[in-house]
């Protein structure tokens, strides 16, 4: 009964309890618990007040205390802990600033988005389930508690949220859930894409994309996201392709590569600069690399550490093998990998020619750099040097 991980939580819930306080396990971790799949971070209701969470526990951070959560850090683990809520009045179809705290967990259940994650579990393994959430697990179906409508006018994130599940999971929608979701599409323009494409990404990267993306599809969902309005032909095409990207470089770039989006168009996702540029460089690297043969020297030694995400990326897009030992044998084995290893600085290269810095010089280690990596040249002090007075006289009998 119970995992690792829930038993090393008991304490917190049993220090609530020896308070006089209700406190349960809720939300992703009991729903991945009971499908047998790792459970990410373990989320605690209670009917505690925040201010009262916070001076039970030692260690605590208010993290969100506007909306009843505060993290408890015992043993060096953190677990969310948010107090019975119902939310107050929705404005604007986003979650709401003000929120109700409530006494029973059953009207804290109720506010919940789906089902499946509409189940709690006490200190000993028994589930306390009023909406259906274990049959749903069962059936393999993702349905709102109660009014599907309702819940997605309280909070449009939940449209995507619906199906990133179907992405993970492999659940269908149920009848009234996907209507809802036609009918509503809309109000995900009211949500920040930033929220948005935290789902899409998990969505991106779940087991089950491609019946997510026909979902999108199917729903209409996929004209409120940045830039795919026009995009149903390639949104199409995404589904086609069945292997699972193993990272986030991997799982935008493909997506931006199938639903041609350049950088400005993942700008409009929000995405971090550091994240745009990572799949820039894949896609880049994409449009000079289809084949093995691309794969040239000078090309493994561009991408660097890049050379996984870019074979893997290649391989799914041409439908072939991807050889990434074989290619991460090649670029080790290159003579430098970066230019940092060059055995010659600039400051070398200044002294020996005694001339005064300028553009030459950075020609002159370019050239350095590529005659070393082709091996016409060991990579050694005193041979770069040679190399480098031999070259310059060469040029100047031209
Ligand atoms: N828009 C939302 C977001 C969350 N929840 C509720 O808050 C819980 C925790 O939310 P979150 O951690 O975002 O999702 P999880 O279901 O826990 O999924 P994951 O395992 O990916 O964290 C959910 O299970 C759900 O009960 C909700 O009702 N409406
Ligand atoms: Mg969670």
């Amino acid at each position: 009964m119970m995992n690792e991980q829930f038993r090393q939580a008991l304490p917190v819930i049993e220090t609530l309890k020896r308070h006089g306080h209700e406190a349960y396990f809720v939300g992703g971790a009991v729903r991945d618990y009971l499908l047998k799949r790792p459970i990410g971070d373990i989320d605690i209701a209670t009917s505690a007040h925040p201010y009262e969470v916070m001076s039970i526990f030692p260690k605590t951070v208010p993290v969100g205390i506007a909306h009843g959560t505060v993290m408890v850090i015992e043993r060096g683990v953190s677990y969310e802990v948010t107090t019975f809520r119902k939310e107050g009045r929705y404005e604007d179809y986003r979650r709401p600033k003000d929120v109700t705290f409530v006494r029973s967990l059953y009207e804290d259940l109720q506010r919940r988005d789906f089902t499946i994650n509409a189940i709690a579990m006490n200190e000993h393994g028994d589930m306390i389930d009023p909406f259906g959430g274990m049959e749903a697990l069962n059936d393999r179906i993702i349905e709102t508690v109660g009014d599907a409508r309702e819940r997605f006018s309280e909070d449009a994130l939940r449209m995507m949220r619906a199906l990133r599940f179907v992405s993970q999971l492999g659940f269908s929608l149920s009848a009234e859930t996907k209507q809802a979701i036609v009918q509503y599409g809309h109000l995900l323009q009211h949500i920040a894409v930033e929220r948005i494409a935290v789902e899409f990404e998990k969505l991106l990267l779940g087991s089950f994309m491609s019946k997510a993306i026909e979902l999108l599809i199917e729903t209409n969902l996929f004209s409120y996201l940045p830039e795919l309005a026009t995009k149903k032909k390639e949104l199409a095409q995404l589904a086609a392709y069945s292997l699972v990207p193993v990272h986030r470089i991997e799982a935008w770039a493909r997506f931006a590569y199938v639903a041609r989006l350049d950088s400005q168009g993942l700008k409009q996702w929000k995405l971090s600069n550091h994240l745009i540029r990572d799949v820039s460089i894949c896609l880049e690297a994409l449009e000079r690399i289809h084949s093995l043969h691309d794969w040239t020297t000078d090309a493994l030694y561009e991408y660097g550490r890049y050379i996984p995400h870019i074979e893997r990326l290649r391989a799914v897009l041409h439908g072939d093998e991807p050889y990434v030992q074989h290619l991460l044998k090649r670029w080790e084995a290159l003579p430098i990998r970066e230019r940092k290893q060059l055995a010659i600085n600039g400051h070398d290269l200044l002294a020996l020619f005694e001339r005064k810095a300028g553009p030459w010089l950075a020609e002159m280690i370019g050239k350095i750099e590529r005659a070393v990596l082709r091996g016409e040249v060991e990579n050694e002090k005193e041979k770069l040097k040679e190399w480098a007075v031999c070259n310059q006289k060469r040029e100047n009998n031209y």
